[in-house]
């Protein structure tokens, strides 16, 4: 009887004892496991409350026609836009907020601002039939979004949409991302330099992909682009509207 009760608080200390390195051990890693579920959480809290989809491109390449369609099975006959198109997308279980941005120069960059951050992706539209003729501008545009911080921080998901595939000029996807990438290159070297001209360099952040290698989509990760085709018009009955590829990319990120 009496050794048991001498020896209770005994062990008792050793228990509570945090210095003892077995039960610090323990403690640590309660800890970590209860923090990391923490940030899971709230990381995927943030990732459900992002439920944005931001059509952008630049002025005529399809975004209006395309979210009609997309939201409320229509042709309808689009004017430039001012304001932006705003509506739900059922994807089964749960929706997306698909947002068509006007393309203006001067109207876009406030209209991303503002959406940007509850964003889960953006598709890019590219009208495919005028592709060579604005490549400078559609890369410039695209660079300008890729090197977002918010992009960055968020790993927006991109899908670069080639519309207008109903038409015989249009250029088809494989051939425009690799023109694409050409562009992007000689963007980023020319921004580079500008950069460094301005002493900016080693603030900003607004070298895309790798260094010492040519730009490639791929070397974005993991900010994840896509590439595919579509077709928004049936002005031509023979050939029909062609969206599926963007909807299965919209239900892939919901
Ligand atoms: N042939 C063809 N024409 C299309 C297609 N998609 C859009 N268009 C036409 O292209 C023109 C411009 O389409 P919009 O949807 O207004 O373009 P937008 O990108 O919203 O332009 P902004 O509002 O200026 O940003 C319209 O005449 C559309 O009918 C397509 O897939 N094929």
């Amino acid at each position: 009887m009496t050794t048991t009760n001498i020896r209770s608080p005994l062990i008792l200390d050793q228990l509570i004892n945090l210095y003892d390195p077995k039960i610090m051990g323990i403690v640590i890693a309660i800890l970590v496991v209860l923090i990391t579920i923490g940030l899971f959480i709230v990381w995927r809290y943030k990732k459900t409350a992002r439920k944005g989809v931001l059509l952008m491109g630049l002025s005529d390449a399809g975004k209006t026609l395309i979210y009609s369609r997309l939201l409320h099975n229509k042709f309808v006959h689009t004017h430039t836009s001012v304001k932006e198109n705003s509506g739900e997308y059922d994807c089964g279980k749960v929706s997306l907020r698909i947002i068509d941005i006007p393309g203006h120069e001067r109207l876009r960059a406030k209209f991303f601002d503002e959406y940007k951050g509850t964003a889960r992706g953006i598709v890019y539209i590219i009208d495919s039939i005028t592709f060579q003729k604005d490549i400078r501008d559609v890369a410039e545009f695209l660079y300008t979004l890729l090197s977002d911080p918010v992009v960055a921080s968020n790993r927006l998901s991109f899908l670069i949409l080639c519309n207008k595939q109903d038409q015989t000029m249009a250029k088809g996807c494989t051939v425009i991302k690799s023109l694409l990438e050409k562009e992007m290159n000689v963007l980023r070297t020319t921004k580079s330099s500008q950069l460094e001209s301005t002493g900016e360099a080693a603030t900003n952040n607004t070298f895309l992909g790798k260094k010492e290698k040519d730009f490639e989509f791929v070397h974005l990760l993991p900010i994840k682009v896509d590439f595919a085709e579509s077709s928004a018009s049936n002005v031509d009955p023979e050939k029909p509207v062609e969206l599926e590829a963007l909807e299965k990319w919209l239900i892939h990120i919901a």
